[in-house]
């Protein structure tokens, strides 16, 4: 069985119940009253003739049409005031949910409280439609509040994407070198204390290279700084090819000085692979925008300062490391440039 034939059956039991219950009080009033009436009648009877047995004898016909008169007249009077109202308060209230209450329905026309009780019903219909309209404005607002939020969340998801997007370039740009791409000081550093700490806890090997072009001041003025800033792209590149390891780590320090760290890298090793890049930055030919062949362009050569860490040749701290380093790039240029130096 449907849901709705269930309610609507269950209505129906309403209805009957409630038929039942307003004939059961017809019958009870219908009952009580004559006996309340007779009751009365007989009590007046008897303070006015002195005994009940008496009264009752002599006046029995008489109390009997009084308590008929009483009686009818009293239940005319409850149907009047009660019983009717109430039956069209029902009829009423039940119209209220199929719409306007017509007067017929809840009696004649011309009947001040049936008139009264339809003026009445309208009003609490009318005011139910206000709500029941209200409600539905609002269920509309909180739809399309609930679509701007979707909305904005969307527009905030997507600015929060870019915003991580400019972050992540923030971080690239405070990281990398402007000019050549590779890492800048303060990633070569942070590098260097992760990597000099792990050497030490390992006792691993670690190899630390400056390498810094020579007479880098004169080449910018005999060809000039854009080809000065070619110069230090090109050599950027081939360090950049040289150590491709995923340790290897290399670096623009400043102007043109460069940095290489090589982790688990022998200072053997190093050494052989620095002195082929020194080889190759003396074989650079840069075309120095005479229009000249660039076989015929500016020559380029590289000092480089070397310190190696391994077990039998500890550093205090990753500071004194890069000193070493640097001390040694101090002695290559001292001794004529063009070379590498070991760390004493
Ligand atoms: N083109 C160009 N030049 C730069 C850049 N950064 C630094 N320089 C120049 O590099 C030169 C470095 O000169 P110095 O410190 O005297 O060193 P150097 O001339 O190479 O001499 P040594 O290092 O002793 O061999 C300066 O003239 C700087 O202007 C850059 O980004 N581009």
């Amino acid at each position: 069985m449907s849901q709705s034939t269930t309610t609507l059956s269950a209505l129906e039991d309403e209805d009957n119940g409630n038929a039942r219950r307003l004939s059961s009080l017809r019958l009870r009033i219908s009952l009580a009253v004559p006996a309340v009436v007779f009751a009365v009648v007989l009590a007046f009877e008897a303070l006015q003739l002195g005994s009940l047995s008496s009264a009752l004898g002599e006046h029995f016909g008489l109390v009997v049409g009084l308590t008929g008169v009483l009686s009818a007249a009293l239940l005319a009077l409850l149907e009047h005031l009660l019983l009717r109202p109430l039956r069209q308060l029902a009829r009423g209230i039940e119209a209220l949910e199929t719409g306007p209450v017509p007067l017929v329905q809840l009696g004649a026309p011309t009947d001040p409280l049936a008139h009264s009780l339809t003026t009445e019903m309208d009003r609490i219909r009318h005011a139910m439609q206000r709500a029941q309209d209200s409600i539905y404005t609002q269920d509309q607002d909180v739809r399309r509040l609930q679509r701007e939020l979707d909305h904005q969340r969307e527009a905030l998801d997507s600015a929060n994407a870019q915003l991580a997007a400019q972050n992540r370039e923030l971080a690239s740009l405070s990281r990398n070198d402007n000019l050549t791409g590779l890492l800048n000081r303060t990633a070569f550093e942070e590098a260097l204390r992760r990597e000099f700490k792990r050497a030490q806890r390992q006792r691993g090997l670690l190899s630390l290279a400056v390498l810094d072009l020579d007479d880098f001041k004169r080449f910018n003025q005999a060809h000039g700084a854009q080809t000065g800033d070619a110069a230090l792209k090109r050599v950027a590149l081939l360090l950049a090819e040289r150590f491709k390891r995923d340790t290897d780590i290399v670096a623009r320090l400043s102007g043109e000085e460069f940095v290489v760290l090589l982790p688990g890298c022998s200072v053997s090793a190093a050494q052989g692979v620095l002195e082929s890049v020194r080889s190759d930055v003396r074989s650079l030919r840069l075309a120095d925008g005479s229009g000249a062949d660039e076989t015929a362009g500016a020559e380029l050569t590289v000092s480089v300062g070397l310190a190696a860490m391994s077990p039998s040749r500890p550093y205090l701290s990753a500071q004194a490391f890069l000193q070493a380093a640097d001390e040694a790039l101090y002695m290559a240029k001292h001794a004529g440039r063009d070379r590498l130096s070991m760390a004493a």
